[in-house]
């Protein structure tokens, strides 16, 4: 790695480049299943679509597609988009493809929203089952709120400082009683999606945010950098787990203009 530091609660790792990444976010992300499935016996893990997916690439290479307990795995999206599940925009097709085919996950572990419904019943159905496996303890319980606590959170970030698909300015980002909430206008497209709020990622033990590309540098100074109050408020800087773990995963290109690097 080519440099690391804290900031705010949360700690950043800058890697030279994108293969360095992905072997350290691969290093992570089995130590924390390692952790999960010793401490509760399960592993409940959210994704989210965009690049992050191949840069767990590494995940289906050797030691980790034969170490990782991946029966222990429960797989869920931080975000999705409304689509056919075989459409190229699903984020749960990128993951299936990328990711899940490749290691031996169990079918029924994977929660993918329910693509025959609207964007509004699917959103609500997703937090139904959610609830449920709340209950059961599958994924933990926030110790201050009845939120689930996920055991990791895996968020990409946009140019524009947009995680899972909470938008800058977005009435969404106000939500806090409901878990995972619809959007019908997203910037990106397409734009219907669903959505974690930011009750549910901030309540979760451990949130990764994975960023490459000079395209986001400084969407990634304006979120991790003290910057003045006169700038917008970024999605990204809104991640801030109460009781949990922050980590961003950078490359050079996305960390040259962090401050808090130098
Ligand atoms: O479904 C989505 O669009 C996402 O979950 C979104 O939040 C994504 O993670 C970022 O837009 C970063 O995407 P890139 O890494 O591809 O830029």
């Amino acid at each position: 790695m080519a440099h690391s530091g804290t900031k705010d609660g949360g700690e950043f790792r800058i890697h030279e480049n994108v293969d360095e990444l992905a072997t350290d976010l691969a290093d992570y992300i089995a130590e924390l299943s390692e952790i999960s499935v010793k401490e509760r016996g399960f592993f409940a893990i959210a994704l989210s679509g965009g690049s992050l997916i191949s840069l767990m690439g590494k995940l289906c290479e050797a030691p980790f597609n034969k170490t990782v307990d991946w029966a222990k795995w429960y797989i869920f999206w931080a975000d999705e988009r409304v689509v056919a599940k075989n459409h190229a925009d699903s984020n749960y097709k990128l993951a299936k493809d990328g990711l899940l085919s490749k290691v031996p996950v169990v079918p029924g572990h994977i929660y993918s929203i329910n693509d025959s419904l609207s964007a509004e019943e699917a959103a609500s159905e997703y937090e139904f089952v959610l609830r449920q496996l709340v209950k059961t303890r599958t994924v933990d319980v926030s110790e201050i709120s009845d939120c689930p606590k996920f055991d990791l959170i895996l968020l990409g970030m946009g140019p524009d400082g947009h995680v899972a698909s909470l938008f800058p300015n977005h009435i969404a980002l106000d939500e806090k009683e409901e878990w995972i909430i619809f959007i019908t206008d997203s910037p990106k497209p397409p734009p219907e999606r669903i959505t974690f709020t930011l009750p549910v990622i901030n309540s979760a033990s451990n949130v990764a945010v994975v960023v490459t590309g000079a395209n986001k540098a400084e969407a990634v100074h304006l979120a991790i950098d003290n910057v003045g109050s006169e700038c917008p408020v970024l999605p990204a800087r809104m991640v801030c787990p109460t009781n949990g773990k922050l980590v961003w995963f950078l490359d050079r290109a996305a960390a040259s203009m962090l401050e808090a690097s130098q």
